[in-house]
């Protein structure tokens, strides 16, 4: 990853996309912690309501990156199994930044990627139960909405075709 230039100013930024349930935060923490970089999990951003549109927010902390400026944005909170507002979080320039979540290798952003990554679970069955396994049951008709979404988002956005690498889970 390091080999390759950045494209963020001076910032190499990695979406790690993919379907929900495939494996993205589990993979993405693990990679940014062996690069040693600045991890933005896009559920930061999202909601049940809104999966991809929040972008604006993101785009903006990301524009201020590549000024080499820090940049602040509001979490949303997860921790009682449904999105609110949460803390502030305080994001400096750093060499390796990476994103994480549906929609973050979106062809808007792909001139800024250091590098895509994709993950995938060909059975979407299963990616279902993993998520729900990990969110509860009571987050199953919200996740398998998000699920039926994100298949057109993906189908429309071209993501995987534009991969640099494709990481299928086991
Ligand atoms: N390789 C794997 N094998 C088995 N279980 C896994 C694997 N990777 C992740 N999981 C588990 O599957 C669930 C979903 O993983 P994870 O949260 O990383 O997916 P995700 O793609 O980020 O999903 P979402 O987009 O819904 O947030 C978690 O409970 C995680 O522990
Ligand atoms: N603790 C969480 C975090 C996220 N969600 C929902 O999972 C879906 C996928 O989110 P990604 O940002 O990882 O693509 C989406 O519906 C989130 O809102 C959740 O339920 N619990």
């Amino acid at each position: 990853m390091t080999e390759r230039p950045p494209r963020l100013g001076r910032t190499r930024l990695v979406a790690v996309d993919g379907p929900s349930g495939a494996g993205k935060s589990t993979f993405a923490k693990t990679l940014a912690a062996q690069l040693n970089a600045t991890l933005i999990p896009t559920d930061h951003f999202a909601t049940w309501d809104d999966p991809v549109a929040w972008w604006p927010r993101l785009r903006a902390v990301l524009d201020k990156i590549a000024e080499n400026e820090e940049a602040t944005y509001r979490m949303t909170d997860w921790s009682e199994g449904f999105p609110k507002p949460g803390e502030d979080r305080t994001i400096r320039p750093t060499e390796i930044l990476v994103v994480e979540g549906v929609s973050s290798a979106r062809k808007s952003i792909a001139d800024k990627l250091t590098a895509a990554i994709w993950v995938e679970l060909e059975d979407a069955d299963e990616r279902l139960e993993r998520a729900v396994a990990r969110d509860g049951e009571k987050s199953r008709e919200h996740l398998t909405r998000w699920q039926a979404f994100e298949r057109g988002w993906f189908a429309v956005d071209g993501t995987k075709a534009r991969a640099d690498y494709v990481v299928t889970s086991s």
